[in-house]
């Protein structure tokens, strides 16, 4: 039987040690990391994401603040919001939450936030910078995902890795960042042809196709470490991943659950970020 990778034991350790570092940081400097999120709209589940962002930021002691703000808002007031937060000294971390409403052109808010304060790491700056191997801001989700993959102990350099997805928000900046610790590093999305020819020579498999279950324990290597990084819903509505749990664990050797795998490590890395955005902007 594989092992579980407990993503939220893993984050809640981490998030340990980055209380630890932003009190040292705010001792030293008296300045306090300053977070904000902006969420527009009613939907649920950034409601709740949210809402998290702020207990475990105020919890690592991040000044957070949250602006709310109508479904109805148009294009221009958001850049606007956005427009002040970049002018404010006291905020070190910007962050609109994803999804926006359909009527908000998202690419165009994402490239209005200051790269310098884009600690989602959205930009087109840090996403530029995090290909050619320049200091940038790392996307929470594959910066979380490559501590868990560190957490099993098993070496990154050298081996196989396979990403199935393309999403700018995860399949490229963690195929990027597995090639930075020197994995040979494959990226499968909806389009290949044989994907289980594909998935089959991966040491390291991080799955994001947001279809349910989709991963079988024919697509795996045995003793593989599966990174499942799916939110979907099965059959009887409740929450799984990209990968079939049950039918996999046997075979792989690591295996992230869903939930409790990458999504708390996702808000860790936000916390973390934030420091890094408060420590760049502090002399
Ligand atoms: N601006 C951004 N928008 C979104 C991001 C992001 O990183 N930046 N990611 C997701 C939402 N997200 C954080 O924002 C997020 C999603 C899920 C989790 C999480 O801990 N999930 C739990 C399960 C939760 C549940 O029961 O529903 C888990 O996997 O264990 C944290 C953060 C999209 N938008
Ligand atoms: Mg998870």
């Amino acid at each position: 039987m594989g092992h579980i990778i407990n993503g939220k034991q893993i984050a809640a350790q981490t998030q340990v040690s980055i209380t630890e570092r932003i009190e040292a940081f705010t001792a030293e400097t008296g300045v306090k990391p300053g977070l904000t999120v902006v969420l527009v709209g009613e939907d649920q589940a950034s409601q709740v994401y949210v809402r998290n962002k702020e207990k475990r930021a105020v919890a690592a002691g991040i000044n957070s603040a949250v602006i709310r703000l109508e479904a109805t808002t148009s294009e221009a007031e958001l850049l606007a919001v956005v427009e002040q937060l970049n002018q404010a000294e006291e905020v070190h971390g910007i962050l609109v939450q994803l999804p926006l409403p359909k009527t908000i052109d998202a690419d165009k808010v994402l490239d209005r936030i200051s790269p310098l304060k884009d600690v989602d790491g959205f930009h087109p700056i840090n996403v530029g910078n995090l290909a050619i191997g320049k200091e940038a801001f790392v996307p929470c989700t594959p910066a979380g995902i490559i501590r868990l993959i560190k957490s099993t102990g098993e070496t990154i350099a050298g081996k196989e890795a396979v990403v199935v997805g393309r999403s700018n928000i995860v399949g490229k900046p963690v195929a990027q960042l597995l090639l930075q610790e020197n994995a040979t590093v494959t990226i499968a999305h909806s389009r290949t042809t044989d994907l289980a020819a594909v998935t089959k020579r991966a040491d390291i498999l991080v799955v994001a196709t947001g279809l349910a279950k989709f991963i079988k324990k024919e697509h795996l290597k045995p003793g593989a470490i599966v990174i499942d990084v799916g939110m979907d819903r099965d059959e009887n509505n409740r929450l799984c991943g990209d990968v079939d749990f049950d039918d996999c664990i046997d075979v792989a050797g690591y295996l992230t659950p869903v939930p409790g795998g990458v999504g708390p490590m996702t808000i860790t890395m936000l916390l973390e970020n934030t420091l890094i955005s408060a420590e760049r902007h502090t002399n």
